[in-house]
């Protein structure tokens, strides 16, 4: 699809009531009223975990304790002390607002909605499908081998290198994690490398959000689960990532150079619905822009995920179906966001 889509920043900046505000929310981003965010969240803090111990193997046990307890009961836990550098944490903030602060011209430049360019500059999510648009732009990045071209290379001068220390750094850290939410479910790192595709591709997504006007009649990312294995992502201090436990939501409180991860569709297909992928969205506000970091993991798109055998038995049958997960994605990316979890309809 060419983007022949305004996108909302360079919407709010050229707007005719001037002073870089709008003054009100345009009818393309109104939400219908039934669908709209409700005012009660619960405050309780999600599970904060320290993971410097995973690399002493006495104490490696009791964190992989608590990450399987967060992840069993919650899906979404935030890491301190994970090994990402202050500094490579700063210098990434700073290129993200670096590349938003450009003139709309050279924003511009990257301007693309298709999923599979190597680097773009797009807006909401896919409203060529939605009803309502979400209150963010995007920029994102892809290293995808075998797909496109490495994105990391691609960006422009003003942030390439801040994003490829701040990716290297997070890397890192995924790999651990990933190791660790299977070896929490009993399974060895010696099978993981046999039985589990790799976490091989990377999807980067810098989302932006604009003040709003009137945050109750729309959403700066509506509900959804995110589709590949886990996602490691960056908040700022401006709160408005809320998870759905139950039928409650959660806001997860900005905890400063923390990182929020959150299990995503693959790893509840490949535990058998052991750990579950689970439902969040993003609100915003009237005051402050938000920016928020989120670097989706997931394996490479020619592989099928299904049940891993050590979650099924005659008991136990599988609960999904087996799916490529390059079919996966494109589903994802034609239907739109979609709430109650509903991606993973394609594998049940
Ligand atoms: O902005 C946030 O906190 C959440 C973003 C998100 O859920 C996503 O990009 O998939
Ligand atoms: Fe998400």
């Amino acid at each position: 699809m060419a983007c022949a889509v305004i996108g909302l920043q360079e919407m709010i900046e050229t707007s005719a009531e001037r002073a870089g505000q709008l003054q009100a929310v345009p009818d393309a981003f109104i939400r219908p009223p039934h669908d709209r965010s409700p005012s009660l969240v619960q405050e309780q803090q999600l599970p904060v975990i320290d993971i410097s111990d995973l690399h002493d193997p006495h104490l490696r046990p009791l964190v992989l304790q608590h990450i399987s307890h967060a992840c069993a009961h919650w899906g979404f836990f935030q890491v301190v002390n994970h090994g990402v550098k202050d500094e490579v944490i700063q210098e990434m903030r700073a290129a993200c607002w670096r590349f938003f602060n450009q003139p709309a011209s050279e924003r511009n430049k990257f301007k693309g909605q298709e999923n599979e360019l190597p680097v773009g500059y797009a807006t909401s999510f896919n409203p060529a499908v939605e009803i309502a648009r979400d209150w963010k732009d995007v920029l994102y990045v892809r290293d995808v081998p075998g797909m496109c071209s490495n994105g990391f290379n691609l960006l422009p001068e003003i942030c390439r290198e801040a994003f490829q220390q701040y990716r290297s750094g997070v890397d890192e850290l995924a790999k651990l994690l990933f190791e660790s939410i299977f070896e929490g479910l009993g399974v060895s790192i010696a099978s993981i490398k046999v039985k589990v595709p790799p976490a091989a591709q990377l999807v980067m997504g810098v989302n932006f959000y604009p003040p709003c006007p009137d945050p109750s009649l729309t959403y700066g990312i509506s509900p959804h689960s995110d589709v590949g294995y886990v996602t490691v992502l960056l908040q700022d201090e401006v709160p408005g990532l809320q998870i759905k436990k139950g039928e409650n939501w959660y806001l997860v409180k900005p905890l400063p150079n923390a990182f929020v991860i959150n299990l995503a569709d693959q790893i509840e297909i490949l535990s058998n619905g052991k750990y579950k992928s689970i439902e969040h969205r993003a609100v915003t506000n009237t005051d402050k822009p938000r920016m928020s970091i989120a670097c989706f993991y997931g394996p490479l798109n020619s592989a099928i995920i299904a049940p891993l055998t050590d979650f099924t038995s005659e008991n136990e049958p599988a609960r999904y179906n087996a799916v490529k997960y390059g079919d996966y994605v494109r589903n994802f990316y034609s239907k739109g966001l979609l709430p109650d979890r509903a991606t993973l309809n394609l594998a049940r």
